[in-house]
């Protein structure tokens, strides 16, 4: 099989995890050679920056040091273990990717989605997803999902206010509006096996 980078995007609890991991066990029983990771992190490394981002008493970070940090811990991330994987010919399921930083510091900090695009352009080097799921959710639902999901962290960015939750999602519409062939969206409002059902058939329309 050819490899294929696909991505999984969408405000906070929004149901990216829990879809992936049914991903997983979809590409288990079709004995589909895949890997499964994450942003920020994934590697040592970019675990390290991932804590420094969202340690919740980091509270002085400057929004373009965050940026920058998340486009480091990408860099690494890609280098060490998304190219390796894509060119043994596995797919690669990523919860998250640049269109993160586009909308969380892009429209969430008020950067500007090119600003960031253009230092992300820089770690990446070409490498863009074949397919990203968007996981359309109105922030205050995914938001009210974290909050009462049992052991899941919170973290400096949950703790950011509603209006900047808000933002982020009107940022995830623009740059999805400005890349309607990669992006396919899903209503991450419906059941957990609904939800599943529109992600495997995206998949599956990308993989056949
Ligand atoms: N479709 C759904 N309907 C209702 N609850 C859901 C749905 N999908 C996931 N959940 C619940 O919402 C919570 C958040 O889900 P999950 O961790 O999968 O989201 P996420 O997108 O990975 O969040 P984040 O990016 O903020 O970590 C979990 O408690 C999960 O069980
Ligand atoms: C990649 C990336 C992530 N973020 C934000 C989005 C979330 O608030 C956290 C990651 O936590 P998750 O539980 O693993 O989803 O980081 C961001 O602001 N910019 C990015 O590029």
């Amino acid at each position: 099989m050819k490899s294929l980078f696909i991505t999984f995007e969408g405000p906070e609890g929004a149901g990216k995890t829990t879809i992936i991991k049914m991903i997983e066990q979809y590409f288990v029983n079709k004995e589909i050679p895949f890997l499964s990771t994450r942003e920020p992190g994934g590697i040592r490394i970019s675990e390290s920056i991932r804590e420094i981002i969202l340690r919740p008493d980091h509270t002085e970070m400057d929004s373009r040091t965050e940026a920058l940090l998340y486009a480091a811990a990408r860099r690494q991330h890609l280098v060490e273990k998304v190219i390796p994987a894509l060119k043994e010919g596995k797919v690669v399921l990523c919860d998250r990717f640049i269109d993160s930083s586009l909308a969380y510091q892009g429209v969430g900090r008020n950067l500007g989605i090119e600003e960031v695009r253009q230092i992300n352009e820089f770690a990446i080097d070409g490498t863009m997803p074949d397919l990203t799921i968007f996981f359309d959710l109105d922030p205050s639902i995914g938001l009210k999902r974290v909050h009462d999901a049992n052991g899941r962290e919170i973290n400096r960015l949950d703790l950011e206010n509603i209006e900047f939750h808000k933002r982020v999602y009107e940022g995830y519409l623009q740059v999805v509006d400005s890349d309607r062939k990669r992006f396919c969206l899903v209503d991450a409002s419906k059941s957990i096996e609904e939800v599943y059902s529109q992600v495997l058939q995206a998949i599956e329309n990308k993989i056949n």
